[in-house]
């Protein structure tokens, strides 16, 4: 096994939203690629000491405050790397590039991933994605309440929604999805549709998100280029299942006891971290969460909560 480079990189917005990004010299690895500002941690040297550090000696800033983003293994074939990405939520000072990089500052969407070295691919995705992904509840039958509720939900900041109405007809189904598709476009949020990817081709949506046994079905990724996919997984056999297919994210579920799925025996907080952490993908966490878990997700290596009953508004 070589040994593994440890690199704290950081994650640092303006008030827009913007992400600071600099250009690697053309002499170095992956030289003449953007990257996230950051460099390895010295032996010794805590991870905190050293994101601190990195910023100080490349872009001139003090660390106030910040939270893991994302950990990405990444195997270049000569060296084995391990990107430690945190976000920075406060600092002091003006970034600059003090070691003469040039420096950009982009919005998630508009990185274009060949421009950075390949194992920044899920942390530009890990940007992309909001903290909260809200699972639909019931009741779909009722499309006018189910559709207030939605709209409640979005107007109090929901920016990822997960369509999942297993009940409905195909035909119910995809009435639905096209004014749910319409009310997120309003609010600038993404509409993922659960349900068989041949069945929904032609609706209009933002991503799909895939089943277990959808997943483990397919022999490979559905959907457009443009598609967000995800899938639900429960166990590592599915994680490795949804990075195999070059998936965007996963949901790792039950977290803690629920009430939709009273058999299942929780994962914990734990086993949620250890089967997580290896993984090149953004992992939300699912099952008996609210929007209070969301920092000990984070702290857990979660990209955030995704939940039915702790998101959907109460009719
Ligand atoms: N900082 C940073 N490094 C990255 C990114 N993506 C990525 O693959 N890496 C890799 O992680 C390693 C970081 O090394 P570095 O050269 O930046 O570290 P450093 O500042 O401590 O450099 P040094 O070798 O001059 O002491 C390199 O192999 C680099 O290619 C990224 O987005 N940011």
């Amino acid at each position: 096994m070589p040994e593994i480079i440890h690199v704290m990189v950081g994650a640092l917005s303006d008030a827009r939203g913007r992400i600071v990004v600099s250009k690697r010299p053309d002499h170095v690895h992956q030289g003449g690629l953007w990257e996230f500002p950051g460099g390895k941690l010295e032996s010794g040297e805590s991870p905190a000491a050293g994101l601190k550090r990195e910023l100080a000696e490349e872009l001139g800033i003090q660390v106030r405050a910040s939270r893991p983003l994302i950990r990405v293994h990444h195997d270049y074939g000569d060296r084995h790397v391990l990107l430690d990405v945190h976000r920075v939520d406060d600092y002091a000072g003006i970034p600059h590039g003090r070691e003469g990089q040039p420096l950009d500052w982009l919005t998630p969407g508009d990185m274009d991933p060949a421009a950075f070295p390949a194992a920044d691919r899920p942390i530009i995705t890990a940007l992309r994605l909001p903290t909260l992904m809200l699972i639909t509840g019931e009741d779909p039958r009722q499309p006018e309440a189910f559709l207030a509720r939605l709209r409640d939900a979005l107007d109090a900041g929901v920016r990822l929604v997960q369509l999942r109405a297993h009940d409905l007809s195909a035909s119910d189904y995809a009435s639905l999805a096209q004014a749910a598709f319409e009310l997120c476009e309003r609010q600038g949020a993404q509409l993922l549709l659960n349900r068989d990817p041949a069945e929904v081709a032609h609706i209009a949506r933002h991503g799909l998100h895939l089943a277990s046994p959808t997943l483990m079905a397919l022999a490979t990724r559905p959907g457009r280029s443009n598609d967000l996919v995800g899938a639900s997984c429960h166990d590592p056999r599915q994680l490795a299942r949804a990075v195999e297919l070059g998936l965007d994210y996963a949901l790792l579920s039950p977290v803690k006891p629920t009430a939709t799925h009273p058999e299942a025996d929780p994962l914990g907080w734990r086993a949620f971290s250890d089967w997580v952490d290896p993984l090149p993908l953004p992992v939300y966490a699912l099952g008996g969460l609210t929007a209070d878990d969301l920092n000990e997700a984070v702290q857990h290596g979660a990209q955030g909560i995704a939940a039915i009953r702790g998101l959907w508004p109460a009719s």
